[in-house]
């Protein structure tokens, strides 16, 4: 349900729209959701956020109000930001607002998940993970002597435990949003580590420490990097409690990309509509690249074998000057060159996260969750073409991929591939321009 304001605004915003075809209020969560202007490309409709365009006395239906400036609504079946000061309440119909958009965060959800252990012992069993935190504490122990730590959602404590254990700080404060802060306590005391590690449950950017700390230490990242946008948290956190000088860990992360084939989840999402069961199901083609490439396949494991070109870094964060009003649009450019005639079948991406020493000159830890690395949890994130497409030797791929934070749903982004291939060759492919939209809900 939402609630009707009437626009006073004067005269015309001009602005373009793409109208969704919806009787009904539109489903904000709906990935497929055309909303602002766009463009098309292989039939898919690419969905940016936009403006939305009224006139006085129109009836908007506010969906959610992000921003004092800024509200999202909806005037007859398009979506779109509005200019929250031209509009008044509407004294008939007083409806409540969408409940499902009073919480952007999906904080109930998203807590709620990491009250139960099920995350927890996924990533303590990802050892490439644990192990580069423990070796963070374990290369930094003498210089973490006396220092006070914040260990930002610390989940089961296992990072702030590593300090206590190897290391003499002053203070960890582990902080924990979920109830498992009720066990990370008792985890705490079963290792004898409440001397020097205090638990405090709350969401890091409400939570009042007693004094500044000398490193803010996290484990922040999400699939591709960004997705949860635990890393907004971080950042409020760093102003708000990391003393100037102090350390981030990590100190910078970074996402890369490679172009590659995926002959097999090509065969078992597309191909297998040939002939199952001697049956031609070709028409269900179309259906399975809307349904399965659309959206990026999480969990992915690309053998290196499988890249068609040296990875490149695409976006590249310093943690200590990043600020959150940079995590709404963040954009990177690659050119790869081909190095073997292959299918090309998309695109997959992971990150790399570094850790500086406390010491100047000490080696810096790294976290890679590529293919050349120690297996992880979050393994890669494969972005399927819509069709697949033949390369060579010497062709290059060179384009843009723009990561877009959700202004509704504040843990989602969309992600947008653009590229064109330049061929040794005169592949037809060649001359097309390219752009992808998927959805990460
Ligand atoms: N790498 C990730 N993607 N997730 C791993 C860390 C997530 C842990 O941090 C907690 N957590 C997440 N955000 C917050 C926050 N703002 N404040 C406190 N705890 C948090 C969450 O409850 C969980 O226990």
């Amino acid at each position: 349900m939402m609630r009707p304001v009437r626009s006073m605004l004067p005269g015309q915003i001009s602005l373009e729209v793409a109208p969704i075809r919806s009787e009904r209020p539109a489903n904000l969560r709906d990935p497929n959701l055309k909303t602002g202007g766009g463009g098309i490309s292989n039939n898919r409709v690419t969905c940016f956020v936009s403006q939305l365009s009224f006139s006085r006395g129109d009836r908007l239906l506010v969906h959610a109000k992000p921003s004092s400036e800024w509200w999202w609504a909806e005037l007859q079946g398009v979506i779109g930001y509005v200019p929250a000061g031209y509009l008044s309440q509407d004294a008939a119909g007083e409806e409540e607002e969408d409940p499902s958009i009073e919480d952007p965060w999906q904080d109930e959800e998203y807590f709620g998940n990491y009250g139960t252990l099920r995350l927890h012992l996924e990533m303590l069993s990802d050892k490439s993970r644990t192990e580069a935190y423990r070796q963070v504490i374990l290369s930094n122990s003498a210089s973490l002597s006396s220092k006070r730590v914040m260990d930002l959602g610390c989940g089961t404590g296992i990072i702030s435990l590593f300090c206590a254990q190897l290391a003499r700080p002053s203070m960890v404060y582990a902080v924990e949003a979920s109830s498992m802060a009720e066990y990370t306590r008792q985890l705490v005391k079963q290792n004898g580590c409440d001397e020097v590690v205090t638990v405090l449950q709350g969401r890091a950017e409400e939570i009042e420490l007693p004094e500044q700390v000398d490193v803010l230490v996290s484990e922040w990242m999400g699939n591709c990097l960004l997705f949860e946008f635990m890393v907004e948290s971080v950042l409020l956190a760093r102003d708000r409690w990391l003393r100037d000088g102090g350390t981030m860990w990590p100190s910078s992360a970074a996402l890369t990309l490679v172009p590659c084939q995926a002959d097999s989840y090509y065969a078992e999402k597309m191909a297998f509509w040939e002939r199952p069961y001697g049956l031609d199901f070709t028409p269900l083609q179309p259906l399975a690249q809307q349904e399965f490439f659309t959206k990026p396949k999480f969990s992915h494991i690309i053998d290196p074998c499988d890249c068609l070109a040296a990875p490149c870094d695409v976006i590249s964060l310093d943690m200590y000057t990043l600020q959150v009003g940079d995590l709404e649009q963040m954009k990177g450019q690659f050119h790869f060159c081909v190095e073997k005639s292959a299918v090309f079948h998309g695109f997959t991406a992971w990150f790399t996260v570094c850790f500086k020493s406390l010491e100047a000159g000490g080696a810096t830890v790294e976290l890679n969750t590529g293919p050349n690395s120690g297996p992880t949890h979050w393994k890669q994130t494969l972005f399927m073409l819509d069709r697949p497409v033949s390369v060579c030797a010497g062709d290059s791929i060179s384009g843009t991929i723009v990561l877009q934070r959700n202004p509704v749903w504040r843990r989602h982004m969309t992600v947008t591939l653009h590229w064109t291939i330049k061929g040794s060759t005169d592949n037809p492919d060649n001359a097309q321009a390219n752009i992808f939209i998927y959805y990460m809900h």
